[in-house]
């Protein structure tokens, strides 16, 4: 019950919903168990006395019956959906901004096509329980209770016998939902696989189809899928064995009623509509008991949905916000003192003793080989991950001081691969800052070189992009993600490696977009070419998560350095780079 004790909060606010089905519930039960009463009465006073002139009042009273049952189960359906609806809206809001929340650690080791799967599926899972679930295990116990009251009434030794059964029926259903929640976990984990494996796919299409590994991609997912289904056959044939078993035990109980009922009408014990009665009312018992196999699957599944919520629920949020963090604003003065890194208990460390200083509006360019730790420096500022030693301060204060949301909202990042959202252009530039007018959107776009292409678009700055920015080249794509970085007029700007995927044209058309955003802003770049780094204040060459060398491009190219070997192998970009700066 704990999984259900934790997501208590999600539904028991709207509790008042289950109340008032479970109300009417009650009417529903109460009139079930009349009909076979009124099947007694028939049969005993109408039929066996021939008082036939009573038939239609018993109609019209069993008409009434009907309908207000009709109305009870309206409310009752009504009300359970309406609880169950409401709880997982609030559950879905919980679990979305969860997601927002979570740190950069928790989705390096997060599957996306799973946690669509906890989402979607599972939230559902859940929703079905609690909205037929619950009323249905209630309806299941006063129907018991109800039919076993009039059962005694009518006869105590054959209402004993219907009891006597209800001890192994109690069993197979204990044995049942030992075995099949295992099975349903077995489900959900196993659909979560196979909704990665779809994701990945249709997001990773572009590598597939380059490499020509379709029938590698088909493979695997034929994997993921037998494996889905193998799951799923295991739980059927635990559903197969349990009805059988159910009917059996439900079969033999009748035969003794039969036997030991007959036998009571013939020395005239019993009356005949009692016992005809009585048939009705062992199966309203039996019925709800193996139903409760349904119920009980449904709560497994449930509890099984239950836990995969929780675990994204209760998942740690590595980076958290002070409960004394300051709402100040930011000048873009950042400085590192001996900072060290590990992304991974007992892993290499990624940032070893790292120190700097860069204050406001200055340049500061970071070079080394792939893996030299880069980005990972850049990662500290906007506290992505956290410093295992050191101290990362932005204004002379370290960055854990200040709201996660103040501090990332002065810090732009213009990435080598910027995500675009399937929205217009205008909506992807003031993506950060929605309140934006149009003529600053349009300012930005245009010092950021995207204002003409944009208008060459038959919408222009309506024009819909398609998932991750489809429909544009790259140095498009990139000059979109420079609007928006000027749109949140950032302090700190980070260039990621951000002209690296483009022709040197282009790179030159992004580069005098980026040298006017980056006025009056500490700017750190990330790049391998040399011309892209030269004009930095400072340059700090990284190998292995160490700062190896350090200083201005003139002062590096003398130093006889890794600096000086990277400049002497692109010495063919040389005139280039003289070219530019002038
Ligand atoms: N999220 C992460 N989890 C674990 N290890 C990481 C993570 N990000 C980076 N690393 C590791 O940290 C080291 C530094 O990576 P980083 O991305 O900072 O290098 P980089 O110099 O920016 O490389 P590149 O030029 O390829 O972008 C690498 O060994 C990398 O494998």
């Amino acid at each position: 019950m704990g999984t259900f004790k934790k997501l208590k909060q999600f539904y028991w606010p709207y509790r008042k919903y289950l109340f008032t089905s479970i109300f009417f519930l009650f009417f529903v039960v109460a009139i079930t168990v009349v009909y076979p009463i009124v099947l007694q009465l028939t049969i005993d006073e109408v039929v066996l006395q021939e008082r036939y002139s009573l038939i239609p009042y018993i109609a019209i009273g069993f008409f009434l019956i009907m309908l207000l049952k009709a109305i009870a189960s309206f409310f009752h359906q009504y009300m359970g959906d309406l609880f169950g609806i409401t709880a997982v809206y609030r559950l879905r809001e919980a679990l979305y901004e969860k997601l927002q929340v979570l740190s950069f650690k928790y989705y390096d080791n997060a599957r996306t096509g799973d946690l669509m799967s906890r989402k979607t599926t599972d939230v559902e899972g859940f929703r079905n329980f609690i909205s037929f679930g619950i009323s249905d295990l209630i309806e299941i116990t006063l129907l018991i209770v109800f039919s076993l009251g009039v059962m005694f009434y009518y006869s105590m030794p054959l209402a004993l016998i219907t009891m006597a059964a209800m001890p192994f029926l109690a069993i197979v259903v204990y044995k049942f939902d030992k075995r099949v929640h295992p099975a349903f976990r077995g489900i959900r984990k196993s659909f979560g696989r196979l909704n990665t494996r779809v994701q990945e796919n249709i997001s990773g299409m572009n590598t597939v189809k380059s490499l020509s590994k379709e029938d590698f991609e088909v493979g695997r997912f034929s994997d993921s899928n037998d494996n889905y289904r193998q799951n799923y056959l295991l739980t059927s044939s635990i559903w197969a064995k349990y009805f059988p078993v159910m009917e059996f035990i439900g079969n033999i109980c009748v035969v003794l009623l039969l036997a030991y009922g007959g036998f009571l009408v013939i020395n005239d014990d019993l009356s005949l509509g009692a016992l005809v009665a009585f048939f009705s009312l062992v199966w309203y018992i039996m019925g709800p008991l193996m139903n409760l196999g349904f119920v009980i699957n449904m709560f497994s599944q449930a509890k099984a949905s239950g836990e995969r919520l929780l675990e994204v629920l209760e998942a740690n949020e590595d980076v958290k916000e002070n409960e004394d963090a300051i709402d100040a604003a930011i000048s873009g003065h950042v400085t590192f003192k001996d900072v060290t890194l590990t992304y991974i208990d007992n892993d290499d460390k990624a940032l070893k003793n790292i120190t700097f200083d860069a204050p406001p509006g200055s340049v500061i360019g970071l070079s080394g080989a792939t893996g030299s730790g880069k980005t990972s420096i850049t990662q500290l500022i906007p506290r992505f991950y956290e410093a295992e030693k050191g101290a990362v301060l932005v204004d002379g204060r370290p960055v854990s001081d200040y709201k996660l949301k103040t501090l990332r909202k002065h810090i732009g990042f213009v990435l080598q691969e910027s995500f675009l959202f399937s929205t217009t252009i205008r909506e992807n530039i003031r993506y950060g800052n929605p309140e934006l007018s149009e003529e600053a959107i349009i300012d930005a776009a245009k010092r950021a070189q995207a204002h003409d292409f944009i208008m060459e678009m038959p919408m222009g700055y309506d024009t819909m992009l398609g998932e991750r920015g489809m429909g544009l080249s790259g140095g498009q794509k990139q000059r979109i993600a420079i609007a928006r970085a000027i749109c949140i007029n950032p302090s700190i700007l980070v260039l990621d490696d951000a002209t690296s995927a483009v022709d040197m044209e282009t790179e030159f058309k992004i580069q005098r977009a980026l040298k006017e955003v980056m006025k009056g802003r500490t700017t750190f770049i990330i790049a391998h070419r040399i011309s892209s780094l030269k004009h930095a204040d400072e340059i700090l060459v990284l190998e292995e998560g160490e700062i190896v060398e350090r200083g201005t491009h003139d002062e590096l190219v003398q130093h006889n350095g890794p600096y000086e070997r990277i400049y002497n192998i692109q010495y063919q970009d040389r005139e280039q780079i003289m070219d530019t700066a002038t």
